[in-house]
């Protein structure tokens, strides 16, 4: 499968689109989250809603779901149909509750279902969203008590959403579970508190480095240019076979 950040950004860079990507694999394009900056970022790739086949959400903050109301509109609009949106069961309802229902819900559409055909996500179960793109959600810690949920893909690529720093969990997933590369969201600033911080990732042991791109970064980015050990940067709009 192909990767192709739409924005490596923070959740408030300016230079930088919102965190958000698109997977290729079998002729299908899974977008994972959709922020605020999503559909800019899917126009200045000379990209169409239209070639959006499905969207997977990891958390409700706004540099992930804020482009879907968007989304949601033109696809019913411009293009009559409702895309596949793959979420995490404990996050549909704020999705729709505290996330899209005020700007989405009118007399004849009350629902979520008027807009997407749902597919909802379980931990520890898999789901073959193509026949070559096997994804499976891993809840990991970003904000207390509001579900958050990193991906591990083709049981060879993991793709943070946003998440605090948890050694442990990369270790498992490179020792016992065959990772070979690791996307992780990276704040520059320490301490870290709802993300890993770039003193955190730099304790992991190089052979793990090795491994990991940094994204979800601040505008400062180059400033950090060769100040991150082993781990390099994922260049939006970059194409990555992983
Ligand atoms: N307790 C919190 C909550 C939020 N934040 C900041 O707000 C951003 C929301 O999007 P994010 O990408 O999760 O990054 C969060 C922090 O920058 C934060 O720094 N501390
Ligand atoms: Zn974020
Ligand atoms: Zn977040």
């Amino acid at each position: 499968m192909k990767i192709q950040m739409l924005g490596t950004g923070s959740a408030f860079a300016k230079t930088y689109y919102n965190n958000n990507a698109l997977v290729y694999a079998d002729d299908f394009t899974l977008m994972i989250d959709c922020g605020i900056t999503a559909p800019t970022a899917l126009h200045k790739l000379g990209k169409s809603l239209n070639d959006i086949h499905a969207v997977l959400i990891t958390h409700i903050h706004a540099d992930h779901v804020g482009g879907l109301e968007e989304l949601a509109f033109r696809m019913k609009f411009q293009h009559n149909r409702k895309p596949l949106l793959y979420v995490p069961s404990k996050v549909i309802t704020p999705l729709w509750e505290n996330t899209l229902k005020g700007g989405l819900t009118q007399d004849q559409w009350p629902s979520i279902d008027d807009f997407f055909d749902v597919v909802l996500l379980e931990e520890h179960v898999p789901v073959m969203i193509t026949p070559q793109l096997k994804v499976e959600i891993i809840e990991t810690p970003h904000i207390p008590n509001k579900p958050s949920y990193s991906l591990y893909i083709n049981d060879r690529f993991f793709y943070s959403a946003d998440m605090q720093f948890h050694p442990q969990l990369l270790h498992q997933l490179v020792e016992e579970r065959g990772c070979r590369t690791i996307f992780h969201d990276c704040q520059f600033q320490s301490p870290g508190v709802v993300h890993a911080c770039l003193k955190e990732l730099l304790t992991l042991p190089d052979e793990l480095q090795k491994l990991v791109w940094l994204m979800h970064y601040a505008d400062d980015q180059e400033q950090f240019k060769g100040k991150t050990g082993y781990m390099r940067f994922v260049e939006q709009h970059k194409i990555y076979e992983v």
